[in-house]
């Protein structure tokens, strides 16, 4: 399980006014839900409040149900974001950015190994493994942080932005991973600006001056 809904929901940042209003929608496990819009339409909004970083100011997000009530709670049920600024730690290497991730959310070691190695060479970054972040390019970063995203095995996985940096095959290989994190049963949310990468998905929700104006309210 892992369906996630927001039920007629405005999100903002602290006094300000809402950045979103009346956002509803349902994704279901084995779905690939796209959200687009422009640059400060509110994509990135949507994802960090279903990833419980930003409670709703009315309405609700829930998964199976229960309403979401932080960042803890969402990790728990195994919400897993991938953000735009990819959140790596550039002190590590690849590899220990993934493998701490995965103990961290009650992996063995033994997992971490495997589930690391694996996902870097999902995202063809086997030879980059021990290099630090730092080290790497822009895109090879982007990588990673899906790589650590996948390795983490979410029943939710938003991927918010995931491709801006990639070349047109990396951009494949990742709209791929996601379309088999969804075979695997995962709800999967899609934060991207790119009609085409829109298009592979199975749905569009997308978001125009902080409402949403496709599928038509
Ligand atoms: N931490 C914050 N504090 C105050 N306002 C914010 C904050 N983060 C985002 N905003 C505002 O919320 C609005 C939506 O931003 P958001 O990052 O969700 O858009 P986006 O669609 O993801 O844009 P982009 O495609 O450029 O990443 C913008 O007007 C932005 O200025």
């Amino acid at each position: 399980m892992g369906t996630l809904t927001v039920e007629d929901a405005a999100f903002g940042y602290g006094d300000g006014t809402p950045v979103l209003s009346g956002v509803a929608v349902t994704v279901r496990p084995g779905e690939v839900l796209a959200v687009t819009g422009t640059s400060g339409a509110g994509k990135s909004t949507l994802l960090r409040a279903m990833a419980g970083l930003l409670a709703p100011r009315s309405g609700k997000i829930s998964v199976d149900g229960a309403p979401l009530t932080g960042r803890d709670h969402a990790v728990s049920l195994g919400v897993v974001l991938i953000p735009q600024d990819n959140g790596l730690a550039a002190i590590l290497t690849a590899a220990e950015n993934i493998s701490v991730a995965v103990i961290a959310t009650g992996g063995s070691p033994a997992d971490a190994r495997r589930r690391t190695s694996e996902s870097l060479d999902a995202l063809g970054l086997s030879g980059q493994a021990n290099q630090l972040i730092d080290e790497l390019s822009g895109g090879q970063q982007q990588r990673t942080a899906v790589a650590r995203g996948l390795a983490l095995r979410g029943k939710i996985v938003l991927a918010d932005e995931v491709t801006s940096e990639l070349d047109a095959a990396n951009r494949q290989r990742v709209l791929d991973l996601l379309r088999a994190e969804a075979a695997r049963g995962a709800t999967v949310v899609f934060a991207t600006h790119d009609p085409e990468a829109a298009a592979a998905c199975d749905r569009e929700l997308h978001l125009t001056d902080g409402v949403v104006t496709w599928p038509r309210p």
